[in-house]
Protein backbone atom coordinates (compact mmCIF):
# COMPACT_ATOMS: atom_id res chain seq x y z
CA UNK A 1 0.00 0.00 0.00
CA UNK A 2 1.32 3.57 -0.91
CA UNK A 3 2.07 5.66 1.59
CA UNK A 4 2.91 9.21 2.62
CA UNK A 5 6.05 9.65 4.78
CA UNK A 6 7.56 12.70 5.89
CA UNK A 7 10.99 12.93 7.29
CA UNK A 8 12.30 15.79 9.36
CA UNK A 9 15.25 17.77 11.16
CA UNK A 10 16.88 20.96 11.39
CA UNK A 11 18.38 22.55 8.70
CA UNK A 12 21.70 20.85 8.04
CA UNK A 13 20.86 17.00 9.64
CA UNK A 14 20.86 15.55 5.91
CA UNK A 15 17.32 15.14 4.89
CA UNK A 16 18.46 16.49 1.34
CA UNK A 17 21.17 13.77 1.32
CA UNK A 18 18.83 11.33 2.33
CA UNK A 19 16.19 12.44 -0.39
CA UNK A 20 18.54 11.81 -3.30
CA UNK A 21 19.95 8.20 -1.44
CA UNK A 22 16.53 6.87 -1.51
CA UNK A 23 15.77 8.12 -5.06
CA UNK A 24 18.83 6.60 -5.88
CA UNK A 25 17.61 3.31 -4.28
CA UNK A 26 14.00 3.07 -5.79
CA UNK A 27 15.54 4.06 -8.90
CA UNK A 28 18.16 1.24 -9.08
CA UNK A 29 15.13 -1.41 -8.47
CA UNK A 30 13.63 0.04 -11.64
CA UNK A 31 11.04 1.91 -9.90
CA UNK A 32 10.08 5.36 -11.70
CA UNK A 33 9.78 8.76 -9.76
CA UNK A 34 10.14 12.08 -9.81
CA UNK A 35 11.69 14.46 -8.00
CA UNK A 36 10.42 17.59 -6.44
CA UNK A 37 11.58 21.02 -5.06
CA UNK A 38 11.28 24.45 -3.69
CA UNK A 39 14.03 27.11 -3.17
CA UNK A 40 16.52 25.05 -3.21
CA UNK A 41 20.41 27.07 -2.28
CA UNK A 42 21.60 25.85 -5.21
CA UNK A 43 19.16 27.12 -7.80
CA UNK A 44 15.47 26.63 -9.77
CA UNK A 45 14.57 23.03 -10.02
CA UNK A 46 17.42 21.76 -8.20
CA UNK A 47 17.84 19.33 -5.46
CA UNK A 48 21.21 19.67 -3.82
CA UNK A 49 22.69 18.13 -1.08
CA UNK A 50 25.59 19.61 1.20
CA UNK A 51 27.65 16.51 0.88
CA UNK A 52 27.88 17.40 -3.16
CA UNK A 53 25.43 15.59 -4.85
CA UNK A 54 22.41 16.89 -6.50
CA UNK A 55 19.64 16.58 -9.10
CA UNK A 56 17.56 18.08 -11.85
CA UNK A 57 14.22 18.38 -9.90
CA UNK A 58 10.81 19.79 -10.31
CA UNK A 59 10.77 23.43 -9.15
CA UNK A 60 7.35 23.82 -6.70
CA UNK A 61 5.48 27.41 -6.95
CA UNK A 62 2.85 28.01 -4.42
CA UNK A 63 0.35 27.63 -7.66
CA UNK A 64 1.85 23.86 -9.02
CA UNK A 65 -0.80 21.43 -8.60
CA UNK A 66 0.15 17.63 -7.60
CA UNK A 67 -2.87 16.07 -8.49
CA UNK A 68 -3.24 17.41 -11.97
CA UNK A 69 1.00 16.80 -12.63
CA UNK A 70 0.41 12.98 -11.44
CA UNK A 71 -2.61 12.60 -13.31
CA UNK A 72 -1.53 14.07 -16.54
CA UNK A 73 1.16 11.98 -16.41
CA UNK A 74 -0.58 9.25 -15.55
CA UNK A 75 -3.46 9.82 -18.70
CA UNK A 76 -0.50 10.40 -21.17
CA UNK A 77 0.71 7.22 -20.33
CA UNK A 78 3.45 7.68 -18.08
CA UNK A 79 4.28 5.62 -14.97
CA UNK A 80 4.83 7.01 -11.76
CA UNK A 81 5.86 4.76 -8.85
CA UNK A 82 6.75 7.60 -6.48
CA UNK A 83 7.54 11.17 -5.59
CA UNK A 84 10.75 13.00 -3.42
CA UNK A 85 9.51 15.91 -2.90
CA UNK A 86 12.04 18.33 -0.59
CA UNK A 87 12.14 21.53 1.45
CA UNK A 88 8.23 20.55 1.52
CA UNK A 89 8.31 22.93 4.43
CA UNK A 90 7.85 25.43 1.84
CA UNK A 91 4.49 23.64 -0.28
CA UNK A 92 1.28 24.84 0.54
CA UNK A 93 -1.39 23.26 2.66
CA UNK A 94 -3.65 22.43 -0.32
CA UNK A 95 -0.39 20.94 -1.89
CA UNK A 96 -0.09 19.15 0.76
CA UNK A 97 -3.68 17.38 1.30
CA UNK A 98 -3.04 16.75 -2.88
CA UNK A 99 0.26 14.57 -2.06
CA UNK A 100 -1.94 12.99 0.49
CA UNK A 101 -4.77 12.03 -2.19
CA UNK A 102 -2.13 11.24 -4.92
CA UNK A 103 -1.06 8.23 -2.22
CA UNK A 104 -4.60 7.62 -1.50
CA UNK A 105 -6.32 7.26 -4.99
CA UNK A 106 -3.34 6.78 -7.17
CA UNK A 107 -1.40 4.50 -5.23
CA UNK A 108 1.80 6.59 -5.95
CA UNK A 109 4.28 6.82 -2.28
CA UNK A 110 5.55 9.65 -1.07
CA UNK A 111 8.86 10.65 0.62
CA UNK A 112 8.53 14.42 1.84
CA UNK A 113 11.82 16.52 3.30
CA UNK A 114 11.43 19.47 5.19
CA UNK A 115 12.23 21.38 8.36
CA UNK A 116 9.64 21.44 10.48
CA UNK A 117 10.01 24.91 12.63
CA UNK A 118 10.81 28.55 10.98
CA UNK A 119 13.34 30.66 12.39
CA UNK A 120 10.80 32.11 14.90
CA UNK A 121 10.17 28.32 15.73
CA UNK A 122 6.84 28.23 14.35
CA UNK A 123 5.63 25.53 12.31
CA UNK A 124 5.89 26.14 8.20
CA UNK A 125 2.36 25.67 6.57
CA UNK A 126 3.71 22.89 4.63
CA UNK A 127 5.23 20.68 7.35
CA UNK A 128 2.09 21.15 9.89
CA UNK A 129 0.15 19.64 7.43
CA UNK A 130 2.43 16.86 6.69
CA UNK A 131 2.42 16.02 10.56
CA UNK A 132 -1.09 16.06 10.57
CA UNK A 133 -1.79 13.83 7.31
CA UNK A 134 1.78 11.74 7.27
CA UNK A 135 1.39 7.88 7.70
CA UNK A 136 4.84 7.96 9.18
CA UNK A 137 6.93 11.19 10.51
CA UNK A 138 10.55 10.30 11.07
CA UNK A 139 12.84 11.90 12.64
CA UNK A 140 16.62 11.96 11.02
CA UNK A 141 19.21 10.07 13.15
CA UNK A 142 21.98 12.54 12.03
CA UNK A 143 22.19 15.15 14.38
CA UNK A 144 22.91 18.63 13.83
CA UNK A 145 24.60 19.96 16.78
CA UNK A 146 24.45 23.49 18.57
CA UNK A 147 27.44 24.81 19.17
CA UNK A 148 27.48 23.61 22.94
CA UNK A 149 27.27 19.72 22.02
CA UNK A 150 23.63 19.56 22.64
CA UNK A 151 21.25 18.03 19.86
CA UNK A 152 20.37 21.57 18.13
CA UNK A 153 16.73 21.49 17.60
CA UNK A 154 15.93 25.00 16.21
CA UNK A 155 17.06 26.58 13.47
CA UNK A 156 18.08 30.29 14.23
CA UNK A 157 18.40 33.14 11.18
CA UNK A 158 21.16 35.38 11.76
CA UNK A 159 21.92 38.77 10.51
CA UNK A 160 25.45 40.07 10.02
CA UNK A 161 25.87 37.41 13.19
CA UNK A 162 23.02 37.99 15.06
CA UNK A 163 20.19 36.61 15.66
CA UNK A 164 16.81 37.57 14.61
CA UNK A 165 13.77 37.17 15.52
CA UNK A 166 11.68 39.25 13.24
CA UNK A 167 11.67 39.24 9.31
CA UNK A 168 10.12 37.64 5.67
CA UNK A 169 9.40 33.41 6.41
CA UNK A 170 11.29 32.67 3.73
CA UNK A 171 14.83 33.49 2.95
CA UNK A 172 16.83 30.99 1.56
CA UNK A 173 20.10 30.25 3.19
CA UNK A 174 22.77 28.49 4.85
CA UNK A 175 24.38 27.56 8.04
CA UNK A 176 28.10 28.19 6.27
CA UNK A 177 27.82 32.18 5.53
CA UNK A 178 29.71 31.96 2.40
CA UNK A 179 27.18 28.93 0.53
CA UNK A 180 24.52 31.20 1.11
CA UNK A 181 23.19 33.83 -1.82
CA UNK A 182 23.31 37.12 0.64
CA UNK A 183 26.06 36.32 2.94
CA UNK A 184 24.74 39.20 5.71
CA UNK A 185 22.07 36.68 6.00
CA UNK A 186 22.46 33.11 7.19
CA UNK A 187 21.28 30.50 9.60
CA UNK A 188 22.84 28.33 12.78
CA UNK A 189 21.38 25.91 14.45
CA UNK A 190 20.79 25.52 18.23
CA UNK A 191 19.19 23.82 21.18
CA UNK A 192 16.24 25.33 22.27
CA UNK A 193 17.94 26.75 25.57
CA UNK A 194 20.00 28.91 23.52
CA UNK A 195 17.67 29.67 20.80
CA UNK A 196 15.34 31.45 23.55
CA UNK A 197 18.56 33.03 25.28
CA UNK A 198 19.14 34.16 21.40
CA UNK A 199 23.32 32.94 21.63
CA UNK A 200 24.47 31.86 18.70
CA UNK A 201 28.06 30.98 18.77
CA UNK A 202 29.23 34.10 17.84
CA UNK A 203 27.44 35.92 20.74
CA UNK A 204 28.36 32.87 23.37
CA UNK A 205 32.13 33.24 21.89
CA UNK A 206 32.04 37.64 22.24
CA UNK A 207 30.22 37.03 25.68
CA UNK A 208 32.52 34.96 26.71
CA UNK A 209 35.59 36.76 26.25
CA UNK A 210 33.84 39.69 28.10
CA UNK A 211 35.04 40.37 32.00
CA UNK A 212 31.27 42.27 32.83
CA UNK A 213 29.06 38.73 32.40
CA UNK A 214 29.18 36.16 34.16
CA UNK A 215 29.29 32.72 32.81
CA UNK A 216 26.65 30.71 31.37
CA UNK A 217 26.98 26.66 31.03
N1 LIG B 1 32.57 17.72 4.46
C1 LIG B 1 31.66 16.87 4.94
N2 LIG B 1 32.02 15.64 5.34
C2 LIG B 1 31.11 14.77 5.84
N3 LIG B 1 29.81 15.06 5.97
C3 LIG B 1 29.42 16.27 5.60
C4 LIG B 1 30.29 17.24 5.06
N4 LIG B 1 29.58 18.36 4.77
C5 LIG B 1 28.32 18.08 5.13
N5 LIG B 1 28.21 16.83 5.62
C6 LIG B 1 27.02 16.14 6.13
O1 LIG B 1 25.92 16.58 5.38
C7 LIG B 1 24.86 16.93 6.27
C8 LIG B 1 24.02 17.99 5.57
O2 LIG B 1 23.38 17.34 4.49
P1 LIG B 1 22.18 18.01 3.70
O3 LIG B 1 21.50 16.88 3.00
O4 LIG B 1 22.66 19.13 2.87
O5 LIG B 1 21.27 18.56 4.92
P2 LIG B 1 19.80 19.16 4.96
O6 LIG B 1 19.13 18.87 3.64
O7 LIG B 1 19.14 18.48 6.12
O8 LIG B 1 19.97 20.62 5.22
C9 LIG B 1 25.56 17.39 7.53
O9 LIG B 1 24.78 17.16 8.69
C10 LIG B 1 26.76 16.45 7.58
O10 LIG B 1 26.40 15.23 8.22
C1 LIG C 1 14.66 28.32 9.37
C2 LIG C 1 14.32 28.86 8.02
C3 LIG C 1 14.96 28.38 6.90
N1 LIG C 1 14.65 28.89 5.69
C4 LIG C 1 15.35 28.38 4.50
C5 LIG C 1 16.85 28.35 4.56
C6 LIG C 1 17.21 27.25 3.59
O1 LIG C 1 17.27 27.83 2.28
C7 LIG C 1 16.02 26.29 3.70
C8 LIG C 1 16.32 25.05 4.53
O2 LIG C 1 17.17 24.22 3.81
P1 LIG C 1 17.92 22.93 4.45
O3 LIG C 1 18.20 22.10 3.23
O4 LIG C 1 16.99 22.28 5.41
O5 LIG C 1 19.16 23.43 5.11
O6 LIG C 1 14.97 27.02 4.33
C9 LIG C 1 13.68 29.87 5.55
O7 LIG C 1 13.38 30.31 4.44
N2 LIG C 1 13.05 30.34 6.66
C10 LIG C 1 13.34 29.89 7.90
O8 LIG C 1 12.74 30.36 8.89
Amino acid sequence: MAQLNFYSGTMDCGKSTLALQLDHNHRARGRVGQVFTSHDRAGTATLSSRLGLSVTALEVTPEFDFWDHVVGGLTHGGRIDYLVCDEAQFYTRRQVDDLARVVDELSVDVFAFGILTDFRTRLFEGSSRLVELADHVHTLQVEALCWCGRRATHNARTENGAMVTEGEVIVVGDVEAQRAPDASVGYEVLCRRHHRRRLTAASAHAAALSPDVLPFD
